[in-house]
């Protein structure tokens, strides 16, 4: 099967490596949105003469497409690093589905990151590529990180229909309210959402010009999901009865028979599902959604602990707990989380069932060992800081790149929000994102500095050269 996963970071890289390890007839591709993506991916050797002209602010004479590149078709290649081992996964397809080359190559020149001669070469990428851009989308698995989803999405919104599935991996809540509000407003027209949780420690190594990604795999976890079909596809699935990917109620187990469906243009869903089970080594399980639900709700508390905390600290994971503070920072993030979320449960008609007929949950807070107090969601973040100690966690890895944004107002921005519409106030995880955002703003500052300086010393050795 064709399955598209936009966002080649390093959970897009951990899954494509996944899927192609375990069934080597899928055709996996790769969206990507910027050229420098696409040069990191290609396995493409640029012609000898494209280096001369590669220097950055050099104008390219010998700028020429290579004739034997054009009818090769551009494959990623990816590498994952497990404990010191490396394995190789080729054949990946490429696509590219950011602005023009051309535009974004002279957005990009300025900063360096491209030369002339990479307009030349991507416009032979494009070429080659193996896609039509108005191909319909049967699976497409999303990964971008939570701020950059719905403009990620947008270009490919033709090419989504209710017939098709799309996965979300994503650290983060409110991402699929979003979406629905501005890309799916209409029910009926609304693909079917596969949700998934992923606990695995990855982290991406700087590809210090190399033609190809490296991922490394710190730590094993699990890549637990639940299913949400799409209306038209409720309506020709083969199990209409007791069905609990039909009805949230029933609590059965979900099953992939249960996604069989009368039409075979309908499969998708089904599909994508067997796909994401084949891939054992991420440790996959197929949940009723209510139990994904939950899984989510605690990876955020996760999230909102250990992201903004390495990243307002500038640590690994597992250096958290060698503080004396970090317990009580831990418990007051996830105690206003619990609030705010118990608050949240007592006003929505389409929460789980699970919490709706839970009988001590007095609306106010969970009970005592219940999965979302507070307590138990400490318990949860101790262990997997532990279990990740070795990983850069994906906002510290934001803060050290000077992404435009961080995941933040998804994590403990969710929550303030949240928080806010209940009435409920959330002094600590208002601070961590304020903190998170003023690292941020310090690292931009000081990086827009230090290429200033650089750029002052370069222009004041060219015009001392000159001179002499
Ligand atoms: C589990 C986690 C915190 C590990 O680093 C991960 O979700 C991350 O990096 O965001």
């Amino acid at each position: 099967m064709l399955l598209h996963i936009l966002g080649a970071g390093s959970v897009g890289s951990l899954i494509a490596a996944n899927l192609r390890a375990s069934n080597a007839l899928h055709d996996i591709r790769l969206i990507v949105r910027t050229p420098l993506q696409v040069k990191e991916l290609a396995a493409i050797k640029p012609s000898p003469s494209w280096s001369q002209a590669d220097v950055p602010g050099r104008a390219s004479t010998t700028a020429q497409v290579d004739e034997a590149a054009e009818d090769e078709p551009a494959e990623a290649t990816i590498i994952v690093e497990q404990s010191g081992v490396t394995s190789d996964y080729a054949g990946l397809q490429i696509e590219y589905a950011g602005p023009s080359s051309e535009s974004a190559a002279r957005a990009t020149q300025s900063s360096g990151s491209l030369g002339p001669a990479w307009t030349a070469q991507l416009n032979a990428l494009r070429r080659t590529i193996r896609h039509t851009r108005d191909d319909w989308i049967s699976s497409l698995i999303v990964t971008t990180k939570a701020q950059y989803t719905a403009e990620a999405i947008y270009p490919l919104r033709s090419r989504l229909s209710a017939y098709s599935t799309i996965v979300f991996l994503q650290n983060g809540m409110g991402i699929l309210d979003e979406i629905n509000t501005s890309l799916f407003p209409d029910p009926e027209d609304r693909p079917s959402y596969i949700v998934g949780t992923l606990t695995h420690g990855i982290w991406r190594k700087p590809s210090q010009g190399r033609a190809y990604r490296h991922i490394v795999w710190a730590a094993q976890g699990e890549l637990q999901f639940g299913v949400l079909p799409s209306n038209p596809v409720r309506e020709v699935m083969q199990v209409k009865v007791n069905n609990p990917a039909l009805d949230p109620t029933i609590e059965t187990a979900v099953v992939p028979d249960h996604l069989t469906v009368t039409e075979p243009d309908a499969d998708s869903l089904e599909k994508t599902v067997k796909a994401l089970l084949e891939c054992q080594a991420l440790q996959p399980r197929l949940n009723r959604l209510a139990t994904s639900q939950m899984l989510q709700l605690q990876k955020l508390a996760v999230n909102c602990v250990i992201n903004s905390l390495t990243a307002i600290f500038d640590v690994r994971n597992g250096r958290l707990p060698d503080s004396e503070q970090f317990d009580g920072l831990a418990s007051d993030i996830c105690d206003e989380l619990s609030s705010v979320l118990a608050a949240d449960f007592a006003t929505r008609g389409d929460v789980a069932v699970e919490f709706q007929t839970m009988q001590e949950y007095d609306r106010a807070r969970f009970p005592p060992l219940h999965r979302l107090a507070g307590p138990t969601l400490l318990a949860n973040v101790q262990l997997i800081a532990l279990q990740t100690r070795k990983n850069v966690s994906s906002t510290l890895a934001d803060i050290r790149n000077v992404s435009e944004t961080t995941e933040i107002d998804y994590m403990n921005g969710y929550i303030a929000k949240l928080g806010r519409r209940h009435g409920i106030p959330t002094p600590v995880n208002d601070m961590m994102v304020r903190l998170v955002k003023t690292q941020l703003d310090l690292r931009r500052v000081a990086t827009a500095r230090r290429q200033a300086k650089a750029a002052r010393q370069a222009s004041s050795r060219r015009s001392s050269s000159d001179s002499v």
